[in-house]
């Protein structure tokens, strides 16, 4: 909608020159006109009073119109002349235009705690923090593409989110979109497949009619020709338009060794931030965060110990916490040191190096799935509950030496043919669909980086 409105003085009078409107045309025919809505692809044009004649303007001018924002904007749209009853007409048929912050949190796809309000900024954020408050304050302005790069679970997504909660809250009607670069391989895949037009041409228009595209973890598109040839034309689209773009990845450009080098040159032409290992300070104050928003108090000393112990990973400090406050309220004990030694001898050990474990694999999967790893050890029957178990089931065989037996008792006490079972589905389905071959390949990139 932007782009047209923002440019119609510029189309009208490109109309006006390309047909050498005399003034007196100019002003009696097409000045009048605005743009009340876009709906799909076609722009609807307000004409202001029925005297005006409609049917006149509608058959002189479409195609002018219709030309001339081809040329300006590189789109097609069809156009519609429309009267004001009219206009109400389909201001109520619309999906409401300023619908509530909220509706568009949803549909960005955000995550509604993660906000510059609740991201605490330490010696190893700060200059990432500035350069998407930077980027939010002014998106497509400035800094395009903001490219974060820095290891797991160091705070990238939660700092692009923030920068989209930010754009949206100034104005809920920006068209926003936070998408992982797993889920746009795999709608890619799945367009493709469709084997026709129409699924393409779906699968662009949704990601190139927006003003802030964010892409998360983008490491995952190296290897993969066709996404990385449609997320270079996306990328292309969206720049060209002055349409901000996100990026965050586990390293930055130039290690991308395998990345196509014109990928590779854009990614480098906005602004590059990194984030690091948060110090001790920083640890301190994100875990202090944490029990302020989940409004709980622990003793100083506790804190201490979380933080002096794990060291290179935010959501494993915060993971530590829940962990610590689950054994707590189940064993109904006091938080201690004492007990936070007994509850979190797992992740704490001396030794920093993570082993893959099936609670690993099991938490890994959960996240990706956006479940609990209870869900998975549970009995729930439901889809969204037994694919990711499943999953599971697979990594463990595959990434693991750990016995079925084992594996089973882990999973909630099931049975080892169950184990076995499940994992074969997963090893059918990697063979016959390309969506599943690259999710269970991200997931092995999550659960071993290395
Ligand atoms: N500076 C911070 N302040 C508060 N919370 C933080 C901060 N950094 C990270 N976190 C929290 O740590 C967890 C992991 O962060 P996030 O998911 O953003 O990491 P990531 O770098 O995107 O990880 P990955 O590489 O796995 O995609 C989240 O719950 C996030 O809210």
């Amino acid at each position: 909608m932007n782009d047209i409105a923002e440019k119609w003085d510029e189309i009208l009078y490109t109309v006006k020159i390309e047909h050498e409107l005399s003034e007196v045309s100019f002003s009696t025919w097409l000045k009048p006109l605005t743009v009340h809505s876009i709906q799909e692809n076609t722009v609807y044009i307000l004409v202001p009073s029925q005297q005006m004649g409609l049917n006149y303007i509608s058959k002189k001018y479409t195609l002018p119109i219709k030309v001339a924002i081809a040329e300006i904007t590189g789109r097609n749209y069809d156009i519609e002349f429309i009267l004001p009853d009219q206009a109400q007409s389909i201001e109520a048929a619309q999906k409401p235009a300023a619908s509530s912050l909220n509706e568009s949190i949803e549909r960005a796809n955000l995550n509604p705690k993660y906000t510059f309000d609740t991201f605490v900024v330490g010696g190893n954020n700060n200059f990432a923090h500035a350069a998407s408050l930077a980027v939010a304050e002014s998106p497509g302005e400035m800094y395009n593409p903001l490219f974060i790069y820095g290891g797991v679970g160091l705070g990238k997504t939660h700092l692009m989110h923030s920068i989209a909660h930010f754009i949206l809250e100034r104005n809920p009607e920006t068209r926003v979109l936070y998408v992982t670069s797993e889920a746009f391989t795999n709608e890619l895949i799945e367009a493709i497949r469709n084997g026709n037009n129409t699924a393409m041409t779906k699968f662009r228009e949704k990601y190139r009619n927006i003003d802030v595209l964010l892409i998360d973890d983008i490491q995952f598109i190296i290897g993969k020709e066709s996404t990385q040839e449609e997320f270079f034309h996306t990328f292309n689209d969206l720049h060209g338009n002055k349409k901000q773009i996100i990026i965050s990845s586990d390293k930055p450009p130039k290690e991308m060794a395998t990345l196509e080098g014109r990928l590779r040159s854009r990614f480098e032409w906005g602004l590059i931030a990194d984030i690091s290992s948060p110090d001790y300070e920083t640890r301190m104050a994100i875990l202090r965060k944490k029990e302020e928003l989940d409004g709980y108090t622990i003793d100083d000393e506790v804190i201490k110990y979380i933080a002096t112990n794990i060291k290179s990973n935010i959501r494993e400090l915060e993971g530590a916490l829940n962990k610590l406050m689950a054994f707590s309220n189940l064993e109904k004990r006091e938080i201690n040191v004492a007990l936070a030694e007994e509850a979190l001898k797992d992740i704490i050990s001396p030794d920093e190096k993570k082993e893959i474990t099936p609670q690993l694999i099991i938490d890994i999967v959960a996240e990706h799935f956006h479940i609990k790893p209870e869900d998975i050890k549970g009995n729930k029957r439901n889809s969204e509950i037994v694919l990711p178990r499943q999953i599971a089931m697979y990594l463990c065989r595959d990434m693991t030496e750990t016995p079925l037996k084992a594996i089973g008792n882990l999973m909630g006490k099931r049975d080892h043919t169950t184990i076995i079972h499940g994992a074969e589905k997963i090893t059918k389905e990697i063979e016959k669909s390309d969506t599943m071959r690259n999710t269970i390949e991200v997931l092995k990139k999550k659960i071993s980086p290395s």
